[in-house]
């Protein structure tokens, strides 16, 4: 049985994602998504599952920095969660849910869910949690507070809470891509019925700032007619202006493409580093009943 690292506590989207991607295996919950990374850096578990992106908010800045600056793991593979965001309180608070003063959540769920906010809970402060599983942990354990949270309806299942509002994400279609962690890159097995194909990731430097250095990077892929799924630069921390990019490849690593591309962009003196080649899950919204 392999042991598997999540952000927890208990009830949040990523043991959604890691139970589908996992379902026999043992869970171990961690308070934030850098604790996850260390745990399979230094052996304590297999794999660790965190989020990457999400649909409405963009990227998972928090696990795309610790992946390059920190940790540097390998992504194993990736699983994309359909995401309904649930405004919980106790039931207590049911009644007057409109008078409640502060809504604790995860920066994305909250990021998520403002419109709604605005609209019906324009005074209430937010406070930031480092999951939507905390979040719901704490207001369960205030029932006398004008408080709520934002998360799953398995949260509120796991402590106790009522869906005063349910679906206030602000856009339909709002789902979350989370990475498959681990040191080295072993492939996980296609074999399940939420297969959605391969992708590769790689992190490329450019040698400096010069006319066209992107164009040349991005022709590198086009000529080969290799379909890129996104591009993200990130600042390198060195100063204003140094950025790094994040390539994502919608397809396996090969013999021939993928290895060509790399040796191209290395010729053109930028850095180049595999940042895995695996594959992706997806969870459609009928299946999203995972048992937590
Ligand atoms: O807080 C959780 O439940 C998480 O799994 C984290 C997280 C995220 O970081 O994006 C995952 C999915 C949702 O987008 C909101 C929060």
């Amino acid at each position: 049985m392999k042991k598997i690292a999540y952000l927890g506590p208990k009830g949040t989207f990523t043991e959604v994602a890691a139970k589908a991607v996992f379902p026999n295996d043992e869970f171990i919950s961690f308070p934030s998504i850098p604790d996850c990374m260390d745990s399979v850096s230094i052996g304590d578990v297999d794999f660790a599952v965190v989020p990457i992106e999400n649909a409405i908010e963009g990227s998972v800045n928090l696990t795309l920095d610790y992946l390059i600056h920190n940790q540097k793991l390998m992504i194993n593979g990736e699983i994309t969660v359909p995401i309904e965001q649930q405004l919980l309180v106790h039931e207590n608070q049911l009644e007057n849910w409109t008078k409640i003063e502060k809504v604790y959540s995860h920066p994305q769920a909250i990021a998520q869910s403002h419109q709604f906010l605005r609209s019906y809970l324009p005074n209430a402060e937010f406070e930031y949690t480092n999951s939507t599983g905390s979040a719901a942990q704490h207001v369960a354990n205030h029932p006398d507070e004008r408080i709520a949270a934002i998360g799953n309806s398995l949260a509120a299942e796991q402590y106790g809470l009522t869906i005063a509002q349910s679906e206030i994400h602000d856009y339909e279609n709002n789902h979350t891509r989370f990475v498959i962690l681990k040191k080295d890159n072993i492939c996980l097995t296609e074999q399940s019925p939420l297969f959605n194909g391969d992708k590769t990731t790689l992190m490329v430097t450019l040698p400096a700032d010069y006319p066209g250095a992107l164009h040349h990077v991005l022709s590198a892929f086009a000529w080969r007619k290799l379909n890129l799924s996104k591009i993200e630069s990130r600042p390198m921390k060195t100063g204003l202006g140094n950025y790094f990019f994040v390539i994502d490849v919608a397809m396996k690593m090969d013999e021939v493409l993928i290895p060509g591309v790399i040796a191209e962009l290395e010729a053109l003196k930028c850095q180049v580093t595999l940042l895995g080649s695996y594959p992706c899950f997806s969870l459609a919204k009928k299946n999203n009943e995972v048992k937590v």
